[in-house]
C-alpha cells in the first residue's frame, strides 16, 4: 500500500484508462474524487466504496475546474495526487479540419491539463507538503497520424507542460510527469485506430511486443510516478507503447 492516505482526483475516470487509475490507486491505499463530464462517473465511484467519490466536470472549463478542486477538498480536505487523463481525439484531414474541432480537442487535452495543474498546485503549495501531477500523453507526442492533428498537436503540448511545470513546481516539491501510452485497449482507440483489421494489423505490425496495451498496464505506472518510488523523478514522460512503433520497421503479426 504505497499511497496509503494519500487524495487523488482522476480525471476521465467514467472508463478506460482513467477507471483503470483510479482502480489502481485505491487498491495502493489512496482515495479518489473521480472526475468526468458522463453521469456513469457515478457508477464507477460507486464501484470503488468508500475510497472514493466523484464529481461530473467538464475539465476545459475553469469553473467547472475550480469547483472540481472545491469539491475534493471539501470531501477529503487535501489534494496530495492529480492524474490529468480525461481525452478526446477528431479525425480529420488537414485541409478538411475544422477550426472549433481544433479548439474542442486542444481545450480537452491540453488547456485541460493546465486549468486542472494550477487549481490543485495552488492548494499543495499553500498546504507545504508537496504533491506528484501526473498528464496522460501518448506515443503521438512523438509518432503522427496524419488525419488526427489535434490530437497529436495536444500530446506533444502535454510532453511540454509536463516540463515546464515540473520546472515551476519543483521548489514546492510537487513532481510532475507524464505517461505516453501505445495503443491501449479503451473506447477511445477501438473508435480511433482499432476499427477494421487491417487497421489493428497496420499497428501490431509496428508493435515488437506484438499486442496492444491493457488500461492497467498503463495504471501501474501511474500508481509508481505516485508513489516515494518515484521520488526523484520529475519532467519525465514515460513510454508503455510494446515498443517503439517503428515507421519502418514491422514484426509478424502473431494473430
Ligand atoms: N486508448 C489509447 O490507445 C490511448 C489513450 N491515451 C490517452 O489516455 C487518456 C484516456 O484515454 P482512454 O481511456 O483511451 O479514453 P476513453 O474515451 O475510453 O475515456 C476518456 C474519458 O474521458 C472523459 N472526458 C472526455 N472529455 C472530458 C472533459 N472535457 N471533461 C471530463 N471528462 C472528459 C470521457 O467521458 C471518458 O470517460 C486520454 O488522454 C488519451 O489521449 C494515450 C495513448 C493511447
Ligand atoms: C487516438 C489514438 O489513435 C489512440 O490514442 C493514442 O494516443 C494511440 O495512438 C491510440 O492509437
Amino acid at each position: 500500500m504505497k499511497l496509503n492516505q494519500k487524495i487523488a482526483i482522476v480525471t476521465g475516470a467514467s472508463q478506460g484508462i482513467g477507471l483503470a487509475c483510479a482502480q489502481r490507486l485505491v487498491r495502493e491505499g489512496a482515495r479518489v474524487m473521480l472526475v468526468d463530464q458522463k453521469p456513469e462517473v457515478e457508477q464507477a465511484a460507486a464501484s470503488l466504496g468508500d475510497a472514493a467519490r466523484f464529481f461530473r466536470a467538464d475539465v476545459g472549463v475553469k469553473k467547472e475546474v475550480d469547483a472540481m478542486v472545491q469539491a475534493t477538498l471539501d470531501a477529503f480536505g487535501r489534494i496530495d495526487i492529480l492524474v490529468n487523463n480525461a481525452g478526446v481525439t477528431h479525425a480529420a484531414d488537414f485541409l478538411d479540419l475544422e477550426e472549433d474541432d481544433f479548439d474542442r480537442v486542444l481545450r480537452i487535452n491540453l488547456k485541460s491539463m493546465f486549468l486542472c495543474s494550477q487549481a490543485a498546485a495552488r492548494d499543495m503549495v499553500k498546504r507545504g507538503e508537496g504533491g506528484c501531477i501526473i498528464n496522460m500523453s501518448s506515443v503521438n507526442a512523438e509518432l503522427t497520424i496524419p488525419n488526427q492533428v489535434p490530437y497529436v498537436v495536444s500530446k506533444g503540448g502535454v510532453n511540454q507542460l509536463t516540463r515546464v511545470a515540473s520546472i515551476a513546481l519543483a521548489h514546492y516539491g510537487i513532481r510532475v510527469n507524464a505517461i505516453g501510452p501505445g495503443t491501449i485497449l479503451t473506447e477511445l482507440a477501438k473508435q480511433a485506430v482499432l476499427g477494421s483489421p487491417e487497421a489493428r494489423h497496420t499497428i501490431l505490425s509496428r508493435t515488437p511486443l506484438g499486442r496492444c496495451g491493457e488500461p492497467e498496464e498503463v495504471a501501474s505506472i501511474a500508481a509508481f510516478l505516485a508513489s516515494d518510488d518515484a521520488s526523484y523523478m520529475t519532467g519525465q514522460t514515460l513510454y508503455a507503447d510494446g515498443g517503439r512503433m517503428a515507421l519502418n520497421y514491422t514484426v509478424p503479426v502473431r494473430d
